[in-house]
């Protein structure tokens, strides 16, 4: 059975990137993934994006809805303060397998929880079974025409509070036209469009921070 895209970038991390060091991991999956095979990995001019957007948030508690192959989650941890911990929720096993190997190599681990289900499942879990309070952050970056259902059922779950950070992906490509609009029109959001361009290539794109006013 021929390994899949994403096995064959967990290899090729694993073969050339330096273990326990996350920034080796991002940029041997960005070497890969522009070089070899595309993969819907954030990037890292999108990457830069929400580098920024976590270190201002400084949050205690973040969740990422589409794990992957842990990109993102790999980047997002490496930023968090001690006690600091992602929740990244994935419900491919496969690619959930792949992305645990990836938060693993590149050390991270103690600070990410990878969650396997579908985000509909596990959200409304967060506060019971995983002992959340409240989120300061959230990466979606999961199907596009799911941004807008889960950030409804975050609300109705009470699990954002005055001044938690969305920051949405792919608003240009794919597109999340309706999560546009809907955060867009809100009065519950304060929302900043932060023009980029597509992983790996020359097409456009834009990720979107919408700032929960309570
Ligand atoms: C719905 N609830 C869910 N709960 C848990 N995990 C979920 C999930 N939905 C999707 N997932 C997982 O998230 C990931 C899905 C991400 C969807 N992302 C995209 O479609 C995407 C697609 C592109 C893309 C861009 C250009 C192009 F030509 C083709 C694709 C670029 C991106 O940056 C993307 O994020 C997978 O790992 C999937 O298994
Ligand atoms: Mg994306």
């Amino acid at each position: 059975m021929n390994q899949s895209k994403e096995q064959r970038i967990l290899n090729f991390v694993l073969q050339n990137a330096v273990r326990g060091d996350p920034h080796s991991v991002l940029d041997t999956i960005d070497k890969y993934c522009s070089q070899k095979e595309w993969a819907m990995n954030v990037g890292d001019e999108k990457g830069k994006i929400l580098d920024k957007t976590v270190q201002e948030a400084n949050p205690s508690v973040a969740l990422e809805l589409g794990t992957y192959c842990g990109y993102s989650a790999v980047r997002i941890s490496r930023l968090l303060k001690a006690g600091a911990r992602l929740l990244t929720v994935e419900f491919n096993p496969e690619f959930a397998a792949i992305a645990k190997q990836m938060i693993e190599f590149a050390g991270v681990q103690d600070k990410v929880k990878l969650l396997e289900g579908p985000s509909e499942e596990i959200i409304p879990q967060l506060k019971k079974k995983y002992e959340v309070d409240t989120l300061d952050f959230v990466f979606l970056d999961h199907w596009k025409d799911r941004y807008t259902p889960d950030t409804i059922l975050l609300q109705e779950c009470n699990l954002l509070r005055k001044g938690s950070v969305l920051l949405a992906d792919n608003i240009i490509f794919p597109g999340a036209p309706d999560f546009l609009n809907y955060v867009r029109k809100s009065p519950h959001f304060q929302c900043t469009n932060y023009p980029s361009h597509l992983e790996y290539m020359q097409v456009e794109d834009a990720m979107e921070k919408a700032v929960f006013l309570g």
